[in-house]
């Protein structure tokens, strides 16, 4: 479904993704890791076409995405929840995801099946962003994404900040979000969680790949050397 080949991404003249390549097939969880500064967030822009990539290709459904505008990518069915939860604050839990679906494409998502994979919002539909928990915040920012239906998920640190019981609670919606055969790119650093929900793992160090694997045989231990440029594979 996605396939970056050989990707730099520059701002300005520092570049800071060199040559990044993956593949990510339909209903699967890839999960991005590094250290701050490693070049996840600037990955995720550069497939939600917040920025283009200044080599190299990014496919989505065979089609080469370059010079197809953020807004057309959403309609063809990629969408980016961005770190920070910026959700509509002086609108209800319920405005928010009807805000989502407002270019909606056919799909398996709507408020029904929102509020199933995350019962939390359920309960606060009538509340206002305002009054909502920083992890019900992030809820509904990933239930009005979700409400476009799209093919692809992309999310950008979605733990950031919150409490540990509450991240749980987050990530327990995503084998749902899966199960409905939504492909999902995450950008996570809290590695237990990113290593529990995904099928591939990617380390990113200084823009470059460092570790590529499929979750099931990458250790704590392994991101970890990852992360700190202390072991290669
Ligand atoms: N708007 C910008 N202009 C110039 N350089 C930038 C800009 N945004 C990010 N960078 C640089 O690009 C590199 C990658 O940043 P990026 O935000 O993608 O990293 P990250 O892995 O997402 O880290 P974090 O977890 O801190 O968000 C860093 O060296 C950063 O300083």
């Amino acid at each position: 479904m996605l396939d970056l080949e050989s990707v730099d991404v520059h701002y300005g003249d520092f570049q800071a993704i060199h040559g990044i390549s993956l593949t990510l097939d339909e209903g699967e969880t890839l999960a991005m890791m590094g250290a701050n500064g490693a070049g996840k967030s600037t990955l995720l822009k550069a497939v939600s076409g917040l920025l283009g990539a200044s080599a190299g290709a990014v496919r989505f459904g065979g089609h080469d995405l370059a010079g197809t505008a953020p807004h057309e990518r959403v309609a063809a069915g990629i969408s980016l929840v961005p770190e920070g939860r910026r959700i509509f604050k002086s609108l209800t839990v319920e405005e928010n995801l009807q805000v989502g679906g407002y270019s909606r494409r056919p799909g398996p998502w709507n408020l029904t099946s929102v509020f199933e994979a995350f019962p939390l919002l359920a309960e606060r539909r009538g509340r206002i962003g305002t009054h909502l928990s920083g992890g019900e915040q992030q809820a509904t920012a990933i239930g009005r994404a979700l409400m476009a239906n799209p093919r692809l998920l992309l999310l950008d640190e979605v733990s950031l900040g919150l409490a540990p019981v509450v991240v749980k609670d987050i990530y327990q919606a995503l084998p749902v979000i899966s199960s409905r055969g939504t492909t999902v790119l995450l950008v996570e650093q809290d590695v237990s969680q990113a290593l529990a929900v995904a099928d591939h793992v990617q380390c990113l160090l200084e823009g470059r790949t460092v570790l590529e694997a499929p979750a099931a045989t990458v250790t704590r231990d392994d991101v970890a050397a990852a992360y700190f440029g202390l072991e290669a594979r």
